[in-house]
């Protein structure tokens, strides 16, 4: 397994080591030591999620406020996303900037967000599964976000925005500067 921390301190992209045969591929997709030691925390898991959708579908950002925040290892089962972690953690040299990574099945790769960041993906093959991990319970009455397409923010989903589908609850979302008022 190889573990690379990105530009936002606490943020690490995680390729699995893969084990090949005449038969197909092995790899191990979670190993809480080997995790926990290669980030040095201890995060602990407690919730399991999978989602389907489209080309052009776009969940996000999404967090969850105050005690139940959400550290969160994702990865894709099927197809290909764009996945996008913003820093928003209080006090943070990287605050309000951001992490954009290509996850599919093909290159397996592992994006583990920890708490204090937004999250959102878009769907760039014809359908995706995605799956992850989060280490603390859904809980609605916590759920905060932010317009995915804040220009604040200077993400390149690398679609046209008329291929992008979003929830309702999602085209509600605030702006980042009117959730995130002081920088410091
Ligand atoms: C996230 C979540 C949703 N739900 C329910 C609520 C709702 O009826 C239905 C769909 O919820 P949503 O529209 O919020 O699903 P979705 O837009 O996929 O939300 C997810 O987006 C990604 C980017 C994340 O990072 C996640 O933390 C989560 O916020 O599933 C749960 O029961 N448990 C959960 O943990």
């Amino acid at each position: 397994m190889k573990v690379t921390e990105t530009k936002l301190a606490g943020c690490f992209i995680i390729a699995p080591s893969k084990f090949e045969d005449s038969r197909g591929y092995f790899f191990e997709s979670f190993n809480e030591a080997k995790f926990q030691e290669a980030i040095g925390a201890n995060t602990h898991f407690v919730q399991d999620n999978q989602s389907f959708s489209r080309r052009g579908v776009l969940r996000g950002l999404h967090a969850q406020a105050g005690e139940h925040a959400q550290a969160k290892l994702v990865r894709v089962l099927q197809g290909e996303v764009l996945d996008v972690a913003v820093d928003v953690r209080p006090g943070s040299e990287t605050f309000g900037q951001h992490v954009a990574i290509q996850l599919s099945d093909r290159n397996m790769l592992q994006l583990y967000i920890p708490r204090g960041f937004l999250h959102g993906f878009v769907v760039l093959s014809k359908t995706a599964e995605f799956f992850y991990k989060c280490d603390n319970y859904y809980h609605k009455a916590s759920e905060a976000g932010i317009r995915f397409d804040d220009p604040a923010l200077r993400i390149d989903w690398l679609l046209p925005s008329a291929d992008i589908i979003i929830s309702e609850k999602d085209n509600e979302l605030p702006l980042f500067s009117e959730v995130y008022t002081d920088k410091a």
